[in-house]
């Protein structure tokens, strides 16, 4: 039984303050008492319910939005209305209602917003208002603990790209999770949205977009706007965790380089992506009995999530197998629009891809398309890949042809179609087990029904191979110990503990990764191991020995239980 259910909370809002509060609204479920103090017993209908009795009645209204937009949108407005009203009723139904709330639903939401727009939830830092930046800040975090901010600039939402100010949608849906997933208070934590305009010529176009219609801000003008963003988090919250949330490739990677020695930052795209994945692959070799160093890795899109992946597996190979660096990049072959990373490329090749480019004289003889490009299906026939990462948005990209040559180079193909939404995943993995004979070993970005077993026998399992299950414990640990900073040892600790929970260890016929079902235990652990981590390595302002981390991330927690209330003018508001 949580600590919290004995609460009580010293609250100064009355009436209808009280009942338009998100935070402190309890619906039908005021007591007595708190309905006479509070000024709530002519404001609502004679029966007390308990949460339970209110999660039964919105489940059975949730049930009767028949699309999975329209479920997402009442659960907005649900948030809107009832913070623990809304984090209860998907807490009992996690698994059922986490791709509601997140991918691949979200995806249309943030699509749509400007079309949806009811009521804003987050905080808008726009451009063109950055001379009040500070005062805006303010008004919203003026006494306020706030320990978690999570950002987006929006301009690679999931994989449908930039969504301007819709962006505010990713950003929610990524503190929810924090919630309901590492107990983060909703409370403590703020969505933020830095609005510097769009190149979405449709959203541009739409006289009820709600964002600034302009064209994105880029260059010097851009980085000093996100400096100010995080000079002020610096300044008034000098111990938050700051997520960045699906920046551009040119921005992502370059902004957590420049922040990264200023305060506690973190990349979920790069750093969230890279371990989850290295949890899966993990898992995925202890099912083929082979170690991460004997892998040859093909990236299919090497922009933010593809270069974090292979950075990810690149230092684990480093780490855990004792390969030298330059050893370890050779394992890896990527691939982008414009074919095989590898040396004629030239400038085409971003700076932060060099490590990893091909030589050339290594594709002599290696057929290549009109435009001189290695394509996918050439470098699968070369190199024989025993692992295949899918991180392009282009949905289909593991073909027929594709899937079959790899699975003639390995016993066991490794598949990792990890682009969101479910539309863009690189192949539907039950096509991927039709096609492999039932061999490949599978995750995927967003959730796929599980395989049937052309051998007959059980199902095959997809994981969910998504940063969801991973991130919400790498933040939390680095925030509970109030981490200078989340280094890649504390993040390959939470990686190492995800993949001990993996169900193949035990049955390697299982998934690769924890269901999500069990993401709030699985992320507590990962929470755990991050935050023993970060004492090991003096990173952790807090007094703790290592054996009595558990307790404090457990007891740390928020609940979705009602608090009890008592009135106090001076109380919370
Ligand atoms: N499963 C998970 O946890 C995560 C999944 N993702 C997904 O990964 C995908 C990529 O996300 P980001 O890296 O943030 O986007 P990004 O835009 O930084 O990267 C996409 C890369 O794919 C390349 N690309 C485009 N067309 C291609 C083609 N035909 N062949 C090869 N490469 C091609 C682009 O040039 C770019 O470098 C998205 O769908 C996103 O939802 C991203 C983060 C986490
Ligand atoms: C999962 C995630 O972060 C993405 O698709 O961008
Ligand atoms: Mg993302």
């Amino acid at each position: 039984m949580s600590t919290q259910a004995a609460r009580v909370l010293r609250v100064a809002l009355r009436g209808e303050g009280i009942l338009t509060s998100p935070r402190f609204n309890k619906g039908t479920s005021f007591t007595v008492h708190e309905r006479k103090v509070f000024g709530l017993t002519g404001r609502q209908p004679w029966h007390v319910n308990t949460l339970e009795e209110q999660c039964r009645r919105a489940y059975d209204q949730l049930c009767t939005r028949e699309t999975p937009i329209r479920k997402n949108t009442f659960l907005q407005s649900l948030k809107d209305q009832n913070w623990v009203l809304y984090y209860g009723l998907i807490s009992r139904h996690l698994k059922e209602l986490i791709p509601i709330i997140y991918t691949p639903t979200q995806a249309d939401a943030i699509a749509n917003y400007s079309h949806l727009f009811r009521r804003s939830e987050g905080m808008f830092l726009t451009f063109s208002n950055q001379d009040s930046m500070e005062e805006d800040f303010l008004e919203q975090t003026k006494g306020r603990d706030i320990q978690l901010f999570v950002c987006s600039d929006a301009e690679a939402i999931l994989g449908i790209g930039d969504q301007g100010v819709g962006g505010i949608g990713i950003t929610t849906a990524k503190s929810a999770i924090y919630t309901l997933l590492a107990g983060i208070d909703p409370s403590k934590s703020l969505a933020v949205t830095l609005d510097v305009g769009t190149d979405n010529e449709e959203l541009l176009k739409d006289d009820l977009y709600v964002g600034w219609p302009h064209n994105r801000v880029r260059g010097k003008a851009y980085d000093e706007f996100i400096d100010k963003f995080v000079q002020l988090i610096r300044k008034h919250h000098p111990h938050s965790l700051l997520h960045f949330e699906d920046f551009g490739v040119n921005n992502a990677k370059r902004l957590l380089d420049v922040y990264r020695d200023q305060h506690a930052v973190f990349n979920d795209d790069i750093q969230g992506t890279g371990a989850v994945t290295l949890a899966a692959l993990m898992s995925a070799i202890g099912v083929t009995k082979s170690k991460l160093s004997d892998q040859r890795i093909l990236v299919y899109g090497a922009g933010t999530a593809g270069l974090g992946v292979t950075r990810q597996l690149r230092d684990a190979m480093v780490q855990l197998d004792a390969l030298a660096e330059s050893d370890a990049n050779k394992r890896f072959y990527l691939i982008d629009r414009y074919g095989l990373v590898k040396e004629s490329l030239g400038p085409k090749v971003r700076g932060d891809l060099r490590e990893y480019v091909r030589p050339d004289a290594e594709w002599e003889g290696v057929p290549t398309n009109d435009r001189g490009e290695v394509e996918l299906l050439e470098v699968v026939k070369r190199v024989k890949p025993t692992v295949m990462v899918g991180c392009s948005t282009r949905g289909g990209a593991f073909t027929e042809a594709v899937v079959r040559e790899m699975a003639k180079g390995t016993e066991r193909p490794i598949i990792f179609p990890l682009s969101n939404p479910s539309r863009l995943a690189e192949v539907d993995p039950k096509d991927a087990n039709i096609w492999t004979d039932g061999k490949a070993l599978m995750a995927s970005g967003s959730p796929f029904p599980p395989c049937k077993n052309p051998q007959g026998g059980k199902d095959y399992i997809v994981a969910e191979c998504n940063n969801a299950l991973i991130y919400p414990g790498l933040g939390y640990g680095a925030m509970i110990t109030q981490a200078r900073s989340l280094s890649d040892s504390m993040i390959i600790a939470g990686a190492q503990r995800l993949a001990s929970l993996s169900p193949a260890l035990s049955d390697p016929d299982s998934a690769l990764l924890p269901d999500f079902t069990d993401a709030r235990e699985v992320n507590t652990q990962v929470a755990v191991a991050v935050a023993e981590q970060a004492i090991e390595e003096g990173l952790a302002d807090v007094p703790w020995k290592k054996s009595e981390v558990h307790e404090h991330i457990v007891s740390g927690m928020w609940q979705p239980i009602y608090a009890d209330f008592e009135y106090d003018p001076n109380g919370l508001h």
